[in-house]
């Protein structure tokens, strides 16, 4: 259900009671009323009240008197005027005085509730923009527990949280982007703890769902909608009631899936499957997806009205690459916590381990680190942790990954990168400048990175010299 505080203000009594029974159909359910309009501006000094639903008749105060006295002390408050006189100077006249929208009696009940839609959004974005504004130039977070599980020292990292602490508490979807393994999820409980919502947090991992799963697992059926379907069963949007719905791996939904997701964002209405009647969503819904969606877009495979819907909260979460600061760290985390779970007491990682592991591009991301940390500690039996494991990980992965050079757009990269075509001398010196570089001098590593033994690099470096 929709808590927002709604005000309706009209002299007619009997279309007071309609809209109000109306919303609450529609899932708005504090809705309030207000049938002389000279009684307003003390209700609003009193009252919480996020959108306000004006006539422009009325006898003693008019509407349009009113208008700017609400608009100069509530300027963040919408005002939706509605009126029988369907004049453009009217229309116009309320905008220039700062009416959110301006719709003409009767109004249809699809028209008003998007209108109520629009100005709860326009509300919402407006107050995060001045929260934006203020936690800009604040260091702190001010909910930093929400965020312990997530291990990082980035500065990246740390205005995501920023923003998430701003978003958080809205009820619009967020997409939560990256590539595997950065963390996607983590993100998302963080995004419920933080949201203050009192259901419960539910996560579903829709890849690979066709069509009639994905409808059974979010919405539910009715009995007797399919063979099997002896009883009624809710899905996971009722039980993540006033909660968080979590939906991972979105860019692989089919067509018709991605039709019902829309409808569930922006009508916050389902249909369990079997039936005609359309339920109403109280939960609030998350996404991630690790795929490039506008190049899905691009393929046709993802819709834009349903990105476009999604783009409003986006969060990027930067691949471990560019964020090497935060190995260390998660090294550190991931060593206690695979001792724990074996046993065995926390072993001290080598002094070059770091900087072995941020010579790596990390495809898996976070979760590739722990895979590797995991493994190491499994091995390990005591003293100083060896490299060799982390050295023989990293190789494979390397040499798997290993694709041959593409030729660019403008012709061929190594006379790109030299300006002519280069001799195998020149290649070579590049080569192990570039690792060792990387390598931070550390021969091993540099070594490791070119394929060869410490031995033959160092009697290159010697003959470079
Ligand atoms: N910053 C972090 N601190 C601690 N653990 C992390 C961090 N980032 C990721 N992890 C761990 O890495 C693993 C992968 O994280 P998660 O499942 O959240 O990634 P994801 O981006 O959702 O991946 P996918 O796209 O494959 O679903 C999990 O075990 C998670 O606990």
């Amino acid at each position: 259900m929709n808590e927002i505080p709604i005000l309706l203000v009209d002299d007619e009594l009997r279309l007071l009671k309609a809209s109000q029974l109306l919303l609450a159909s529609k899932g708005f359910k504090n809705v309030f009323t207000l049938s002389n309009s000279c009684d307003v501006m003390d209700y609003l000094q009193s009252n919480d009240v996020a959108i306000i639903v004006l006539d422009l008749n009325m006898p003693k105060l008019s509407g349009f008197d009113l208008l700017p006295e609400i608009v100069n002390e509530y300027p963040a408050t919408p005002v939706i005027v509605m009126t029988a006189v369907d004049e453009t100077d009217t229309a116009v006249n309320c905008m220039k005085k700062g009416a959110f929208d301006f719709l003409v009696k009767p109004v249809e009940t699809e028209r008003l509730v998007a209108t109520i839609r629009k100005a709860i959004e326009h509300r919402a974005i407006c107050r995060e923009l001045d929260s934006l504004r203020e936690r800009f130039f604040s260091e702190t977070l001010d909910h930093a527990e929400a965020f312990s599980p997530i291990v990082t020292v980035s500065s990246k990292m740390h205005t995501i949280f920023k923003y998430m602490e701003v978003i958080a508490p809205s009820r619009q979807p967020i997409l939560i982007c990256g590539e595997t393994g950065v963390g996607k999820e983590l993100v998302a409980k963080a995004l419920h703890n933080l949201s203050g919502c009192s259901g419960e947090y539910v996560a579903v991992n829709v890849a690979g769902l066709d069509d009639t799963v994905f409808a059974d697992t979010l919405f539910g059926h009715k009995k007797g909608a399919f063979t099997g379907a002896e009883r009624p069963r809710d899905g996971l949007v009722a039980k993540a009631a006033s909660g968080t719905l979590f939906l991972d791996e979105i860019g692989d939904l089919s067509d018709q899936s991605q039709i019902k997701l829309l409808r569930l964002l922006q009508e916050k209405e389902y249909y369990p499957v079997g039936s005609d009647n359309p339920c109403i969503s109280s939960a609030r819904v998350l996404l991630a997806t690790n795929h490039d969606l506008q190049k899905l877009i691009d393929e046709k495979r993802f819709r834009k009205d349903l990105y476009y819907r999604l783009c409003a909260h986006r969060l990027v979460i930067p691949p471990l690459r560019e964020r090497l600061e935060d190995v260390a760290p998660l090294l550190d985390h991931f060593l206690e916590a695979a001792a724990q779970s074996f046993g065995k007491k926390a072993p001290t990682p080598p002094a070059e381990l770091v900087t072995l592991l941020e010579t790596y591009p990390f495809p898996g991301n976070v979760r590739e680190l722990e895979a590797m940390v995991h493994d190491a500690v499994a091995r390990h039996n005591s003293g100083v942790l060896s490299m060799e494991s982390f050295s023989n990980a990293i190789g494979i992965a390397r040499v798997a990954k290993h694709t041959p050079v593409q030729k660019s757009a403008g012709g061929n990269p190594l006379e790109e990168l030299f300006g002519h075509f280069p001799t195998i001398s020149e290649v070579e010196n590049y080569l192990i400048t570039e690792a060792m570089q990387r390598a931070k001098s550390n021969q091993g590593i540099a070594a490791n990175l070119l394929g060869i033994t410490r031995q033959t690099l160092n009697k290159r470096l010697q003959t470079k010299k």
